[in-house]
């Protein structure tokens, strides 16, 4: 029986209304309901008294004493107290609004109440109680579970709905992990673990069904994401591209700076991924100002000595121009053609571009997301590097392949994130890693100040700028409050430009046109404007070596990782460089987003603090979109479950007996499935 495909109308009592309420939780199938699991238990074992801790939920049993009194606040509000003796010790009860139980309580009876504790009163506000001494056996011990639902399902009926499945169809819960996994765990059976996961009977075995759970959620996907790099691999040939080293050697040693050891590893990495026959899929990753874009042009030479076409691919129109004009300058000396393809073109700049790609009469083209679309044919496109931003993911890829084009693929990232993320967000990836930044850079200074000190901040930039220094002054805006944001911005530029007079101050922000962005930031980076004042559009990637003062306006709106991304547009050149953070935070959080940013310039130390303060599912709610939300796993606490899983799953996705052993059958299907599926979805 496939209980994927058993509606959940099949279970007793779930009619089509109820099957409409389940389907609002994102339940269709009985095998839906099987994996709708608890987030968390309530805990009915009795406490220790002394043990218990103030504000947390516990189960108490004790003896009644004196008499209950209720106390009315208008009609509706009452307030009914008790006293009980609970280990020696007498406590107050409290109920809000259930004047009604004060019949039932008698002097001398012995009850189980559960509630939240308050410590320093001694004073339980009692959420369920249990009076029959049957009812308290029945409860006394139990963990009951506690489901996220909506208006229209309540807890209880799920937890009856899903304990009637269990009655129905919990014998047809298939196992999935092949015996020789499970003994190597010790873990448990699946059909076992799902039930206990839902009705446990103590604490340990929950343990155990949530591990054998957190292991095959996680040995499951890192399967599909090596199943997935495997079929691009093999079955869609990649260029083995011939590269004359000799030339290579020589623009590399052109170059005015010599690479460090890290960037010269990366290089070494990626050619030899571009030589073999296979496609490359690699992530390159570098902290703020590492030098990836060096490595960049040094894989699209290479690309072009072997006779194809690149292509980088990078988020904003900014950027576009600033790595056109970079690209254009270390490639068109060597004879490349270097051109530029944006939405913002006009029309008739587009078809000409465009039309070189086709015809081959470029060579490398630097642009946004305008590079894939539909209307763009190359000639012959041989690599396609591309910013993390926007994930260049299985779909695009497709896009590619459809025209008859199977490039390697290059990702660059400027957000280092710590090893575990990168396994479950990349796992479909070969990762090189720049651990290491040019000779001679200073650590970014940081500070923290309070917005009273801000007549001193303007005075500070006015004294770099004296000594011919440039700096960025950077304004939060976000969508909800882009109105106040924006003038916010706007009468920071006015009041600093009037300050600094006669200093050039510029004004950057998003609502602006392409054209006047441009012209904005080329000033900038030609020191024609020595202040930038402007709203995040300069996070990712900007290059102005000559700017060493960086102002973040409201620093505790940013993000951990948007700060450091701000901090790394200074300390690019052999100057030393401050970085302000001027905010007078509300919350804890930021006290400590700001604390860390003065403790640490390291872009992995500063992720991995991010996590911490924010936990992992905000960490890529924000930096990627297609990370899969678990529903057991925690990637905080099962860290080491999922290095295991992958190394389980990666020696499988080679090995024979995944093909030929019975019991590696539901895995197979599995498999072959999502492989159909592939094509359809991202
Ligand atoms: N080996 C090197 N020695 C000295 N300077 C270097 C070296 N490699 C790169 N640079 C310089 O360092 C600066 C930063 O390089 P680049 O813009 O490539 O950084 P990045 O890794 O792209 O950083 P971000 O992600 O912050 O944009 C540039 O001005 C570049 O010319």
């Amino acid at each position: 029986m496939n209980l994927d495909a058993t509606a959940v109308t099949e279970v007793e009592g779930v009619g089509s209304k109820r099957a409409k309420d389940l389907a609002s939780l994102g339940i269709h199938s009985v095998a839906d309901l099987f994996a709708y699991f608890p987030y968390r238990y309530e805990d009915f074992r009795l406490a220790d008294l002394t043990e218990a801790a103030h504000d947390e939920k516990i189960t108490l049993q004790g003896t009644l004493f004196g008499t209950p009194s209720t106390r009315w606040y208008g009609k509706k509000k009452s307030r009914l107290t008790c006293r009980m003796q609970v280990q020696g010790v007498t406590v107050s009860l409290v109920w809000f609004n259930q004047h009604f139980l004060k019949n039932k309580l008698m002097p001398g009876q012995t009850i189980t109440v559960h509630g939240k504790w308050d410590a320093h009163r001694l004073q339980m506000n009692v959420e369920r109680v249990f009076l029959s001494a049957e009812e308290q056996q029945r409860q006394i011990g139990r963990l009951e579970p506690v489901y996220s639902v909506n208006a229209s399902v309540t807890v209880s009926w799920l937890r009856k709905t899903i304990a009637q499945a269990f009655r129905q169809f919990g014998g047809e819960i298939q196992e999935c992990l092949p015996q020789a996994l499970l003994t190597r765990y010790k873990l448990m059976e699946r059909a076992r673990a799902m039930m206990l996961l839902h009705f446990p009977k103590g604490w340990e075995e929950g343990r155990q069904a949530r591990r054998r759970m957190v292991y095959e959620e996680l040995f499951l996907y890192e399967l599909k994401l090596m199943w997935r790099r495997r079929l691009e691999k093999t079955e869609t040939a990649g260029i083995a591209h011939s590269i004359d080293h000799q030339r290579l050697d020589a623009f590399i040693a052109d170059l005015p700076f010599p690479l460090t050891a890290a960037q010269r590893r990366v290089v070494d990495e990626i050619l030899m991924d571009m030589e073999e026959p296979e496609r490359m899929i690699r992530l390159l990753q570098g902290d703020v100002g590492s030098g990836k874009t060096v490595v960049a042009a040094i894989a699209l030479y290479a690309n072009h000595l072997g006779g194809y076409q690149g292509a980088l691919m990078v988020p904003t129109e900014i950027l576009a121009e600033q790595h056109l004009h970079s690209l254009k300058g270390l490639l068109e000396p060597r004879g490349l053609r270097v051109i530029g393809l944006t939405g913002g073109m006009k029309a008739k700049e587009r078809r000409e571009a465009m039309g070189q790609l086709q015809m081959g009469l470029a060579d490398v083209v630097v642009g946004t997301h305008a590079l894939i679309q539909e209307a763009v044919t190359y000639r012959n496109l041989g690599l396609v590097i591309t910013d993390e931003q926007h994930r260049f993911g299985v779909k695009q890829r497709g896009l590619l392949r459809e025209k008859g084009q199977n490039p390697d693929v290059l990702y660059m990232t400027a957000t280092p994130i710590p090893r575990t993320m990168a396994i479950t967000a990349y796992g479909d990836m070969d990762v090189s890693t720049i651990d290491e930044l040019p000779a001679g850079r200073l650590p970014v200074e940081t500070y923290w100040v309070k917005q009273d000190v801000w007549p001193r901040v303007i005075q500070f930039i006015q004294k770099q700028c004296q000594e011919k220094r440039q700096a960025y002054v950077i304004c939060p805006l976000i969508e909800e409050s882009e109105k106040v944001d924006l003038q916010n911005a706007q009468s920071v530029f006015e009041e600093i430009a009037q300050e600094l007079a006669p200093t050039r101050v510029g004004l950057l922000h998003g609502k602006m046109a392409a054209a006047e962005k441009d012209e904005v930031m080329r000033s900038y980076a030609a020191n024609e404007v020595q202040v930038l004042v402007s709203t995040t559009v300069v996070e990712v990637g900007v290059n102005v070596p000559n700017a060493t003062v960086m102002v973040v306006y409201d620093a505790d709106r940013f993000g951990l990782a948007q700060l450091h991304q701000l901090r790394g547009r200074v300390g690019r050149g052999s100057g030393a460089s401050t970085c302000i953070l001027v905010a007078n935070p509300a919350s804890e959080t930021g006290v400590e987003r700001m604390r860390v940013m003065t403790e640490t310039t390291d872009g992995f130390e500063i992720a991995r603090r991010d996590l911490e303060l924010r936990g992992p599912g905000d960490f890529f709610g924000v930096r990627q979109s297609g990370t899969p939300e678990f529903k057991v796993a925690d990637l905080m606490e099962d860290q080491k479950v999922l290095e295991v899983a992958r190394a389980d799953a990666q020696l499988l996705v080679k090995s024979d007996v995944l093909w030929e052993k019975e019991e590696y059958t539901p895995l197979r299907r599995w498999l072959q499935a999502f492989e159909n599926a592939a094509s359809i979805v991202d």
